[in-house]
């Protein structure tokens, strides 16, 4: 290996879209050069006992934040580490399995920014903040068809976990540097999952593309779809780049454009080279889903991975 793994952070809270969309980064990196840990199976107890001793999955007690950093640290390293498994459909602990870290390494999870040491291990951070009551419509969605539960059990679940939710999810948006909001454009509840439009704010803890690039000389935006707003996030300044799900060939080309003039290998998973599967996944209730907003969301991401991977390159060629 030219240079140590390069690991991305997914975290947000339950069906907010992170196993969907690491899925999506792993299509462009390659399955084969991707390794996939999810912070579920660094659970303390299982259903049973959580439920014994009334504790959500939420809790930073119920899961083992300590073993999470020691692994992290061990990957980064290139080293390989003995996971647990969590099987979401017994609700009990799988058999451990040995990994060893492929070039990219992609976290995903409730839980990953909680402690300094956790968030000194990413390269990249990101926080995945749907509306809550899209939250709750993916929640219903994937939980009754893949996870067993009936409607009025999630609903329960995201009642009883919201306290949880509010004093350890959802304060983690803080130590992100890209956070990703798709939102249906009317705000309404009828909406369109083809459709839904993504709000990226990007925090200037990483240097980011250049997107002013795609403002006219006058510093104005070249139609109403595509947005780049100066604001604040909990309270401090950010970049944000709005993308809306009817955004035209043309508009979404100018982003890409920006994209690939510094990272050349996106090129081929844009509509830029024709590629006509720019943003499909299929998501964890195994429908497919496409769009620009997440063609957008998930090249952006891929750009910090490999923009990290070339810079980790150049110091292992200084040393
Ligand atoms: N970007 C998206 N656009 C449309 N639907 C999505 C998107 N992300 C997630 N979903 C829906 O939400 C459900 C939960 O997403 P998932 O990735 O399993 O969440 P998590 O891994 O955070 O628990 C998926 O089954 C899918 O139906
Ligand atoms: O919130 C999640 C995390 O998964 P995800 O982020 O993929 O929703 C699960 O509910 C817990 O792991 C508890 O498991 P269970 O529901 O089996 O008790």
């Amino acid at each position: 290996m030219s240079h140590r793994p390069i690991i991305l952070g997914i975290v947000g809270d339950s069906a907010a879209g992170k196993t969907t969309l690491t899925r999506g980064i792993a299509q462009i990196l390659g399955e084969d050069n991707v390794t996939v840990i999810c912070t579920d199976d660094y659970h303390r107890y299982d259903r049973k006992q959580r439920a014994e001793i009334g504790i959500s999955a939420l809790h930073p007690d119920c899961n083992y934040l300590d073993i999470i950093q020691q692994h992290l640290s061990l990957l980064r390293s290139g080293q390989p580490i003995l996971k647990p498994i969590y099987n979401h459909s017994t609700g009990a602990f799988d058999p451990p399995e040995y990994i060893k870290p492929n070039k990219f390494v992609i976290v995903e999870g409730l839980l990953g920014y909680s402690t300094r040491g956790m968030r000194d291990t990413y390269d990249v951070k990101v926080f995945l903040a749907p509306p809550e009551a899209l939250r709750s419509t993916w929640k219903i969605k994937r939980d009754t068809r893949k996870r067993g539960y009936t409607e009025e059990q999630v609903i329960e679940q995201l009642r009883k976990r919201e306290s949880d939710s509010e004093a350890f999810i959802r304060p983690q948006r803080q130590w992100a540097d890209a956070v990703v909001t798709f939102y249906p454009s009317n705000g309404g509840t009828e909406y369109d999952d083809l459709l839904l439009n993504v709000r990226l704010v990007l925090r200037p803890t990483i240097p980011h593309p250049d997107f002013t690039k795609i403002l006219d000389s006058n510093g104005n935006h070249q139609g109403s779809a595509v947005r780049l707003e100066l604001d604040r996030d909990m309270g401090k300044p950010v970049d944000v780049l709005e993308v809306d799900g009817h955004a035209t060939d043309e508009q979404v080309r100018q982003i890409e454009r920006v994209l690939c003039s510094e990272v050349p290998h996106l090129g081929q998973f844009c509509s830029l080279e024709g590629n006509q599967d720019i943003g499909k996944v299929v998501g964890t209730t195994g429908e497919t889903l496409q769009s620009y907003p997440l063609a957008i969301t998930q090249l952006l991401i891929t750009y910090h991975m490999l923009k990290a991977a070339n810079v980790a390159a150049a110091m292992a060629i200084q040393v």
